[in-house]
């Protein structure tokens, strides 16, 4: 048994393993997968996160969702750990909160009971839906009060069949991880 932060850490190392063109193979893969899901399709409102540099990307589903014509709501961060989605437009401007995050400005709060579909953020997984974050234990406090599907995305190496980290009682857990192929780099 290890802990959460060894665990974020070695998580972190291996999302920075890919190149640029394999990054970019990702964020195909995501959208194709997750827009396959019934979930997702039957959808209307969901809620995504923009992806920080060491996350997997998430701008391609971002732009396939609103282009579906969908509600594409994004998380601004409160005081007390607490979170807000916001709805987001092609012309919605964003600024940099002070931990490093990209978030909407202006758009209209959603209440959790409105959204449909939840693009998970994490670091690290287990087939059956445990999840490592940042460590600001934001999902943790805010998937509780949310009855809609909870997906996350996941390269294998971040994947276990088991926790090698301690479960505490707060920790959510998710109904999907969808886990991508590393493809062949052919050039
Ligand atoms: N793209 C993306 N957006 C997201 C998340 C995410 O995982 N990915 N979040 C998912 O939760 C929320 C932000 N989560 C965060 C978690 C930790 C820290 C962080 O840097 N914490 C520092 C400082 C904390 C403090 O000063 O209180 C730290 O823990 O050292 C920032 C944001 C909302 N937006
Ligand atoms: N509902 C809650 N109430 C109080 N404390 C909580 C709650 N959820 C999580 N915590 C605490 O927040 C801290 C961070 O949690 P954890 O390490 O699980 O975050 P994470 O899942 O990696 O982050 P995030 O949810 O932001 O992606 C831990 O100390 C945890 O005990």
């Amino acid at each position: 048994m290890t802990t959460k932060q060894i665990v974020r850490e070695q998580a972190l190392a291996n999302l920075a393993d890919f190149s640029d063109k394999q990054r970019a193979q990702f964020m195909q893969q995501t959208v194709a997968k997750i827009t396959a899901l019934p979930a997702w399709q039957a959808a209307q409102v969901i809620a995504l996160t923009l992806s920080q540099e060491k996350e997997l990307p998430t701008d391609l589903l971002i732009q396939t969702a609103l282009l579906q014509h969908k509600t594409v709501v994004l998380p601004r961060v409160l005081p007390k750990k607490q979170m807000v989605f916001m709805t987001i437009t092609q012309d919605t401007s964003y600024e940099k909160h002070k931990f490093g995050m990209l978030e909407p400005v202006g758009g209209r709060v959603v209440t959790p009971s409105e959204i449909d579909f939840v693009l998970v953020p994490g670091l690290a997984f287990t087939t059956d839906g445990q999840r490592i974050g940042f460590g600001g234990g934001y999902y943790d406090r805010w998937l509780p009060q949310v009855a809609a599907p909870k997906i996350a995305v996941s390269i294998t190496a971040n994947v276990f069949s088991q926790p090698t980290w301690p479960i505490e009682t707060t920790d959510q857990i998710i109904d999907q991880v969808i886990v991508l192929d590393e493809e062949i780099d052919n050039e």
